[in-house]
């Protein structure tokens, strides 16, 4: 029997933007659509607009409140590219191979992301000065949308 990957795909790349609307004049103009309506991370404070690109999706982040990761990253850098998401099987049994690598994950335990999806991240030192995120979508769910 194969062995099953640890990395299944490239599931987003994010963008942060102080404004969803002026943030997506770039990617309308490129001809991409929406996959859905806006949604809003609470725990996570952003409102994320999704853009399909083939397998995988741009996502713009823009800041519901002043003290969200997104908001700090604007603050200190403008918009712009804030992190590439890799998509995994088994979102628990990668942090535990990963941390046994040393690999240094931001929280211990993942966090509620877009889509009903469980989220990871580690740190951009560990990432060598990119931020990264391992997702992991509800059972049975393949593809986006
Ligand atoms: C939409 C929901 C969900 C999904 O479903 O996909 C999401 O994607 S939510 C996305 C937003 N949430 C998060 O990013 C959560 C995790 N992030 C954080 O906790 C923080 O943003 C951070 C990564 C810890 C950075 O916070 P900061 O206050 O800037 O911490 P430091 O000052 O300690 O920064 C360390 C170091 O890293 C640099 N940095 C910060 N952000 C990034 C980045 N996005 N990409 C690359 N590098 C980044 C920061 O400038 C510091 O650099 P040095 O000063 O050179 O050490
Ligand atoms: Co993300």
């Amino acid at each position: 029997m194969a062995a099953i990957p640890h990395i299944l795909g490239l599931d987003h790349v994010a963008i942060a933007t102080p404004n969803l609307e002026a943030g997506s004049a770039p990617y309308l103009a490129l001809g991409l659509t929406p996959e859905g309506p806006d949604e809003e991370v609470g725990g996570q404070g952003v409102c994320v607009r999704a853009f399909v690109v083939g397998e995988t999706l741009i996502e713009l982040l823009a800041p519901t409140r002043e003290d969200s990761p997104i908001a700090t990253f604007l603050q200190k850098r403008g918009p712009g590219l804030h992190h590439t998401a890799y998509r995994v099987a088994d979102l628990d049994a990668e942090i535990s191979r990963l941390q046994a690598l040393g690999a240094r994950f931001l929280s211990n335990s993942p966090s509620p992301g877009r889509s009903g999806t469980r989220v990871a991240f580690l740190h951009p030192r560990w990432g060598e000065g990119t931020l990264i995120e391992l997702v992991e979508h509800p059972a049975g769910r393949v593809g986006h949308g």
